[in-house]
């Protein structure tokens, strides 16, 4: 569904910035260097987390001087909501999957349950080992915890960097948590 200019206008003049462009490009610094130390000598296969994961990758990749390859996994759960139901899958790249050592990159970690769904994939699809990246961690309780955090924010609906308010923001330049009267 599309938003409306005037609404478009409105949920972003109500949302509280929680990290800037600037906080993010730190975190990411500090992601590449912890991910360097895990997995700079394994060759891993990179799976991008469709579609939330696109910006965290493409900025990530070229802060990564080792050898890597790039693929993508695609399993969701909110299609434009801001709460999450039942995990549908719309890619599982099973056989490239096999004998590798997978990076999995995700935008955030909030219940877990993506992340959770999709490594108990990889690990079933026969991973030689599976290492999680997230961006950002909401602080609550999660399904399963991530490898590499980039920031912790506050249990607050998000856009910016990926993520996504009704399909909309994903390019925002930074983080923001959405009013709850938006919610
Ligand atoms: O920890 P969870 O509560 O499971 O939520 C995290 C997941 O939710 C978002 O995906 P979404 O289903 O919104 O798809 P999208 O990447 O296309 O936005 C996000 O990109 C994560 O993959
Ligand atoms: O806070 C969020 N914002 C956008 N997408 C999400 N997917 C899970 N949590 C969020």
């Amino acid at each position: 569904m599309k938003l409306d200019p005037q609404t478009y206008a409105a949920v972003a003049s109500r949302a509280e910035c929680l990290a800037t462009a600037n906080d993010i490009e730190a975190a990411l610094d500090r992601m590449a260097a912890a991910l360097t130390a895990r997995l700079g000598d394994k060759d891993p296969l990179v799976l991008c987390v469709m579609t939330g994961a696109t910006v965290v990758t493409g900025r990530l990749l070229p802060r990564l001087d080792f050898q890597l390859r790039l693929d993508y996994i695609h399993a969701s759960r909110y299609q434009g909501a801001t709460r999450g139901g039942e995990i549908g899958w719309h890619h599982r790249p099973s056989e490239a999957i096999r004998g590798e050592h997978v990076l999995v990159l995700d935008d955030i970690l909030d219940e877990g349950i993506t992340l959770e769904h999709i490594v108990r994939a990889c690990r079933e699809d026969g991973a030689a080992s599976v290492t999680t990246a997230v961006l950002v961690e909401k602080e609550r309780e999660h399904a399963c915890a991530a490898d590499v955090v980039g920031i912790r924010v506050p249990d607050r609906y998000l856009y910016g960097y990926g993520l996504d308010y009704k399909n909309y923001f994903r390019n925002a330049p930074g983080l923001y948590a959405v009013a709850d009267v938006d919610c």
